[in-house]
C-alpha cells in the first residue's frame, strides 16, 4: 500500500464520528406519546406477545433483519492473528457492506475468547438477538468445529463467510474464467495455496460442481500437502495425494488454475510462466495478493486473473456473497444456509456476469464500456442487480430444500427455475 493510500485510509476511518457505522432509530421518538409507545408502558405489549409466542419477535423487533458479524480475530484478512480488537475495522466494514448492499442491520461483535468452546458459548447465548450469525476471520482449523457446533445448536443460519462466502465467489468466477480459457472444471489441474477456511471450503464446493479431487494440489505453509506428511489435520487429509511434488513451484508446473488464499507475495513470475497454456490465476489474499496483476500479466499474455481487491478488474471477494445470500436467507426465514442455497448463488453470479452492464454500473467504476471477457468475468459489487439475482436464487433453493420457514417472497422477481 502506498503511503498516500495508507494516510487516506486512516483519515477515512478517523473522520468524526470515528469508525464506519452507527445505529439509528426506525420509529418516531419525538413526543410524550411516542415515548409511551417505544418505552414504558407501551413496550410491555410486544414483550407479552413474544413471551406468549416467540415467533412474534420477528413481527415486533428488529431480530429478523439483524445479523451478528462475529470474530475472535485469529485470521484477520491475510494479516494473521491480530486479535479481536484489531479485527473491528474489518467487522465494521462487513456491517457497512451488509447495509449498503442488502439493507441488513449488523452488530459487529469482537469476542475475546480463551478457547473455541468459550467462543461457541458466547455466540450461542446471543441467538435470541439475531436473525443470523456471520462468522468472520476465524482461523482454521478451529473455524470448522466452531461453525459445526453453532449450526447444530442454533435454529438461525450460521455462515462462516471466509469459508462459504469465498467458496461461492471462487466457484462463480472460476466457472466463467475457465469458459473464457476454453477449459473444463472436470479436467482442470488446480493448485490451491492456502489450506485454511477459504482454501479447503472452496475446493469442496468446486468438487460439488464437478472438479476432481485427484486434479487438486493443496499447498500450505509447509509446502505441498501429500500422503507422507504426518502433520496434517483431518480437514487437509482428503487432499493428501501420493505425489513427488513438494514445493509450490513444483506444483505450479503445468497447472491450469491457481487459487491463492494464503498471504502476500508468495508467487513469482517464473511460477506463472510454468503454468499450462491459458491459465487462470486467482490471487485472493487481502490486502496484498499472492502476486500482483501487473507482475502476472507481464509474465505471460494468455492468462486471466482475479484478485480480492477493489482496485483491479475481477474482484473475486466474498462481498459478492454474504450480503445477498443473507438477504435471501432472512427473507424466507431459512433455518440454515445449505449447499443448494450456495450453489444457487454461484449460478446467479456467473450468469449475471454475462448480461449487458447497465450504464450506472459503468459510471460507478468510471468506465465507458465493459463486457464479459478477460477483464470482466464476475459481477462488480456496485451492480444493483445483485440485490435481485442472488437473493432470489438463494431463497428459491431454501424453499426447494425445505429449510425455509416463510414462502418465496411476493416482492421478489418471478421464481427462477429450481436450482440443479
Ligand atoms: N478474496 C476473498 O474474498 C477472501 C480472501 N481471503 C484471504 O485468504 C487468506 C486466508 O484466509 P483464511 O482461509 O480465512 O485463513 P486461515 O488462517 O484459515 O488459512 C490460512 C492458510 O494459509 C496458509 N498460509 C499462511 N501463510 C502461508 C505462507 N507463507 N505460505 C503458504 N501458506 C501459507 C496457512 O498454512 P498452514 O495451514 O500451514 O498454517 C493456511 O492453510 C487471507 O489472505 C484472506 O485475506 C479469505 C477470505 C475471502
Ligand atoms: C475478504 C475477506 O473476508 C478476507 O480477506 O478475509
Ligand atoms: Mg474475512
Amino acid at each position: 500500500m502506498t503511503e498516500k493510500t495508507r494516510e487516506a485510509a486512516l483519515a477515512y476511518h478517523a473522520t468524526s464520528p470515528a469508525g464506519k457505522i452507527a445505529i439509528q432509530p426506525t420509529k418516531p421518538c419525538n413526543t410524550q406519546g411516542d415515548l409511551a409507545l417505544a418505552y414504558t408502558p407501551g413496550v410491555a405489549e410486544p414483550v407479552r406477545a413474544i413471551a406468549a409466542s416467540p415467533e412474534d419477535a420477528y413481527r415486533y423487533t428488529a431480530k429478523g433483519n439483524l445479523v451478528a458479524v462475529v470474530s475472535d480475530g485469529t485470521a484477520v484478512l491475510g494479516l494473521g492473528n491480530v486479535g479481536p480488537l484489531a479485527s473491528k475495522p474489518v467487522l465494521e466494514g462487513k456491517a457497512v457492506l451488509f447495509k449498503r448492499f442488502a439493507d441488513i442491520d449488523v452488530f459487529d461483535l469482537e469476542i475475546k475468547a480463551s478457547s473455541a468452546e468459550q467462543f461457541i458459548e458466547v455466540v450461542a447465548a446471543l441467538e435470541p438477538t439475531f436473525g443470523g450469525i456471520n462468522l468472520e476471520d476465524i482461523a482454521a482449523p478451529a473455524c470448522f468445529a466452531i461453525e459445526k457446533a453453532l449450526s447444530e445448536r442454533l435454529s438461525i443460519p450460521v455462515f462462516h463467510d471466509d469459508q462459504h462466502g469465498t467458496a461461492v465467489i471462487v466457484c462463480a468466477g472460476l466457472l466463467n474464467a475457465l469458459e473464457l480459457q476454453g477449459k473444463s472444471l472436470k479436467t482442470a489441474r488446480i493448485v490451491c495455496l492456502g489450506a485454511g477456511a477459504a482454501g479447503l471450503t472452496s475446493l469442496h464446493l468446486l468438487m460439488s460442481l464437478g472438479a476432481a479431487v485427484e486434479n487438486m494440489i493443496l499447498v500450505d505453509s509447509r509446502g505441498v500437502v501429500h500422503s507422507e506428511r504426518t502433520d496434517l489435520n483431518r480437514y487437509k487429509q482428503p487432499f493428501a495425494h501420493t505425489t513427488p511434488l513438494r514445493t509450490l513451484a513444483e506444483a505450479m508446473n503445468g497447472a491450469d488454475v491457481f487459487i491463492g488464499v494464503a498471504a502476500a507475495d508468495l508467487v513469482d513470475a517464473q511460477m506463472i510462466r510454468a503454468m499450462a497454456p491459458r491459465p487462470v490465476v486467482f490471487a485472493l489474499a487481502n490486502p496484498v495478493p499472492e502476486i500482483l496483476p501487473e507482475v502476472a500479466h507481464a509474465a505471460r499474455g494468455d492468462l486471466v486473473m482475479a484478485t480480492g481487491r477493489s482496485d483491479y478488474p475481477n474482484q473475486v471477494n466474498n462481498v459478492l456473497g454474504f450480503p445477498f445470500i443473507f438477504r435471501g436467507a432472512l427473507d424466507v426465514r431459512a433455518r440454515q444456509i445449505n449447499q443448494a442455497m450456495q450453489l444457487g448463488a454461484v449460478h446467479a453470479l456467473s450468469a449475471l456476469a454475462k448480461q449487458p452492464i447497465p450504464r450506472e454500473v459503468l459510471r460507478a467504476y468510471g468506465l465507458d464500456h465493459l463486457e464479459f471477457g478477460p477483464d470482466y468475468f464476475i459481477p462488480k459489487p456496485l451492480d444493483g442487480r445483485l440485490r435481485e439475482w442472488v437473493p432470489a436464487a438463494v431463497a428459491a433453493a431454501a424453499v426447494d430444500t425445505g429449510v425455509a420457514q416463510a414462502p418465496y417472497p411476493a416482492h421478489y422477481p418471478p421464481r427462477p427455475a429450481p436450482s440443479a
